[in-house]
């Protein structure tokens, strides 16, 4: 039998959402996650560190203390730079994520204009806290499957160029533009790379009648662009690491006429990853991948705990469905049998 025995992996990309949907689906990710960076597009968003503090509790409340949410504030353009400094040297704050307005689920009360966020910002450069962001231009006139490479162009890299020591993680890049954007620049600037994003290209959402559980933003783009985030996050390159964004919505808000965006991966995503990397040729990147790129662009240690993933002969089976009180939750379906269980 073989098995694969990793520092217990971290997620530095997740929605827990709140409520009935936290108590129904923390679980999957606590069980194989020591540490997660939680997103803070709740309704309504989570902007102050006061807000952040409550959050985090009503996290820990349902996970317990063998899980450590790593918490986010949502910035808009009312956000208070002393507010951000007083929260990340607290320990309260780990990061701050810009979503540009309507870019994606709850992001309305994200950034229209960027000047507006500059002092934000440079405060945030000066404390070493990271900015993250949803990399995705708004404009109607641009096609929302160049929505991403324009953002590079137009919002980050200027952001980048005015603001020097801000450190950035773009979240869930999707694009061959994206890849070499990181790689052109120097180690202050890291991607998350999603679990679904390494398994579909945009066929899948299309071909063969409309599929709403593979519908999630930044839209899933061409083949071409799913081996050049495959090739990246199998490279051994520390700048990237995985972020699920594993972002549950209960199946009526998925399966309707106008379809809520994200892939709920939580509960599969290790096999999965196993599975992808095996599949690669790369399982011994797994672990870079996984468990220690991103601790070392947040300067945290790795975990000291591990996680083993053992290799079986017949198909694993995990559950299609998580059930919560905010009614169930399709786990997402990468397609293929897996045969990577974690112990
Ligand atoms: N990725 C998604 O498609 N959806 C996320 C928001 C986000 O991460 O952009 C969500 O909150 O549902
Ligand atoms: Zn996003
Ligand atoms: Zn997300």
């Amino acid at each position: 039998m073989q098995t694969l025995t990793l520092p217990r992996p971290d997620d530095w990309h997740l929605h827990l959402r709140d409520g009935a949907m936290l108590t129904g689906i923390a679980a999957e990710t606590a069980r194989h996650f020591a540490r997660a960076i939680i997103m803070p597009n709740l309704v309504p968003p989570v902007v102050t560190g006061a807000e952040a503090q409550a959050y985090r509790d009503r996290i820990l409340a349902v996970t317990g203390s063998g899980f450590t949410p790593l918490m986010t504030l949502y910035l808009t353009e009312a956000t208070d730079p002393a507010d951000v400094v007083a929260a990340h040297r607290a320990g309260i704050i780990t990061a701050v994520k810009l979503y540009p307005a309507g870019a994606t689920t709850n992001s309305a009360s994200g950034v229209r204009d960027f000047d507006r966020v500059r002092g934000v910002l440079e405060a945030m450069a000066q404390a070493g806290i990271p900015l993250l962001t949803h990399g995705e231009v708004t404009d109607p006139e641009i096609d929302i499957f160049d929505r991403e490479a324009v953002f590079i162009d137009r919002v980050l890299d200027p952001i980048r160029r005015t603001t020097p020591g801000l450190r950035v993680v773009m979240e869930h890049i999707t694009t061959s533009d994206a890849v070499a954007y990181v790689q052109s620049q120097p180690d202050d600037l890291g991607a998350t790379i999603t679990t679904h994003h390494l398994v579909i290209n945009r066929n899948h959402i299309l071909v063969g009648g409309i599929k709403p559980h593979y519908y999630c933003l930044p839209v899933a783009k061409r083949e071409t662009h799913r081996q050049a985030l495959l090739a990246a996050a199998t490279s051994g390159d520390a700048r990237f690491f995985l972020g699920t964004d594993s972002a549950p919505h209960a199946d009526d808000a998925k399966e309707s006429a106008c379809g809520c965006a994200g892939c709920f991966t939580a509960t599969n995503t290790m096999s999965i990853l196993a599975q992808v990397f095996e599949a690669a040729g790369a399982l011994d990147k797994l672990e870079g991948f996984s468990s220690r790129n991103g601790p070392a662009f947040y300067r945290l240690p790795v975990n000291d705990a591990t996680l083993t993933l053992e290799k079986s002969d017949t198909p694993v089976s995990y559950p299609s469905k998580i059930d919560t009180g905010a009614g169930p939750v399709t786990v997402f379906d990468p397609g293929f049998p897996l045969y990577w269980r974690v112990l």
